[in-house]
């Protein structure tokens, strides 16, 4: 019997040693960590994070629950200097092998594969911030971002993934990658290199200045004493997980203008990072008496939401500012919204009124 130890079973250990656990019979997963309340809710019903998927995973371990269910605060790293004659990549690659084909299991030496995992993530990071620039210049000259990112991505050397404009990436790993590749660059004297890949951080952060701009500018240059609902606080859609998420920066901005802010996600959360906002577990509740609503997570619940009664709830003129283009701007224009949609084709109401970030 092999035994994985896994320091800090959370977003990343949580997941990869439950999936290990159910592909590996023969192995058993000790978590090892500093909360003993989230370390038990692993080997519990209710898991201390949100995945899809990952419920079905647990369920299936619990028939050999016993396999994941060590809990133990500290942990002696004896046994794993013992390990060290053999190659740590022969033992990965043979815990991997339960599930994946060989020829699918990489082995590099370490610096390719530091590289390897940031570069994967800079690239996917630069696509979308090179979609966000060109949304900008979109809703400058009347083109549909959308449009243009489906015409791009038919390009089968491009491809149509990751060409979803947004108000901007979030999220725990794209702009820490970035910013250690950035460094990685500084300390072997490429300054040109890591310039480079600041500026897709650069327009990260521009595009979401460009949309509480577009707010505010919209809103007759001031959100001070409105109410501004807040429709999505995760950094994507199906994840509990609000680490750096664009949401923050938005929220910062409007609040620097004094806006109330009132937020509603899926998820139960709790965003620490922004004080002094309200936090409703109901859409409606949150739109409720509103002068503005700005979607920042793409959600499917928010494509179904009843948008009349949303827009009767609300202060009139009402606006709704769409970071994520999950409405029909056309649809919600016929209610009678003020609409905004990132790249497209602006409202008649904000054609004259230049957002610069
Ligand atoms: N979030 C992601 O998708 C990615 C994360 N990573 C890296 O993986 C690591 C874990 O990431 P996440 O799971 O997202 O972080 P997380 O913050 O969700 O989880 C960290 C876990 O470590 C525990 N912990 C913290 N200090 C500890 C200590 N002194 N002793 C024992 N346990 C401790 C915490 O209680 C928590 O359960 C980080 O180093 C991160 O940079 C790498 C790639 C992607
Ligand atoms: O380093 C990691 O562990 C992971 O980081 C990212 O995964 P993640 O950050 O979880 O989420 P993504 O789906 O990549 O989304 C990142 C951000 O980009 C945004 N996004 C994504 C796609 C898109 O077209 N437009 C867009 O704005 C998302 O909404 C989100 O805010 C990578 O996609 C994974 O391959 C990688 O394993």
């Amino acid at each position: 019997m092999v035994k994985i130890c896994c320091l800090g079973p959370s977003n990343v250990g949580g997941p990869t040693m439950a999936v290990i656990a159910l592909k590996c019979p023969a192995i058993e997963v000790v978590f090892v960590g500093i909360s003993v309340a989230r370390i038990a809710a692993w080997s519990s019903n209710v898991l201390p994070i949100y995945e899809p998927g990952l419920d079905d995973v647990s369920f299936s371990l619990k028939g050999q629950r016993s396999k994941i269910s060590s809990i133990q605060i500290g942990c002696s790293l004896v046994d794993v200097k013992h390990q060290r004659a053999r190659k740590p990549s022969r033992t990965l690659k043979e815990v991997y092998a339960n599930w994946v084909p060989e020829d699918r299991i990489l082995t590099t030496n370490l610096w390719s594969a530091e590289l390897s995992k940031l570069a994967a993530n800079a690239f996917l990071a630069q696509r979308i911030s090179s979609v966000n620039a060109i949304s900008a210049l979109c809703e400058a000259t009347g083109a549909d971002v959308a449009e243009v990112a489906y015409a791009v991505g038919k390009d089968t050397r491009i491809g149509p993934k990751f060409l979803n404009a947004s108000v901007g990436f979030g999220g725990s790993c794209f702009q820490k990658d970035i910013l250690n590749l950035v460094y990685i660059c500084e300390c072997n004297g490429l300054p040109e290199v890591a310039h480079y890949w600041k500026q897709v951080i650069k327009i990260n952060d521009y595009q979401k200045t460009r949309f509480v701009n577009r707010v505010v500018s919209s809103m007759f240059n001031t959100v001070s004493g409105k109410k501004i609902a807040i429709l999505g606080f995760a950094f994507k859609k199906d994840t509990g997980d609000t680490r750096e998420t664009a949401a923050i920066d938005v929220c910062k901005g409007l609040l620097g203008d004094k806006a109330s802010i009132s937020i509603y996600d899926p998820q139960p959360m709790s965003p620490t990072a922004v004080k002094q906002v309200t936090v409703t577990w109901d859409a409606y509740e949150a739109t409720r008496g509103a002068h503005g609503v700005c979607i920042l997570t793409e959600w499917d619940e928010f494509k179904q939401l009843d948008y009349k009664k949303i827009y009767d709830n609300m202060q009139k003129p009402a606006f709704l500012f769409d970071g994520r283009n999950v409405v029909d701007p056309e649809k919600l224009r016929e209610i009678g919204f003020i609409v905004y949609s990132i790249g497209k084709p602006l409202d008649a109401w904000l054609k004259d009124m230049p957002a610069v970030a």
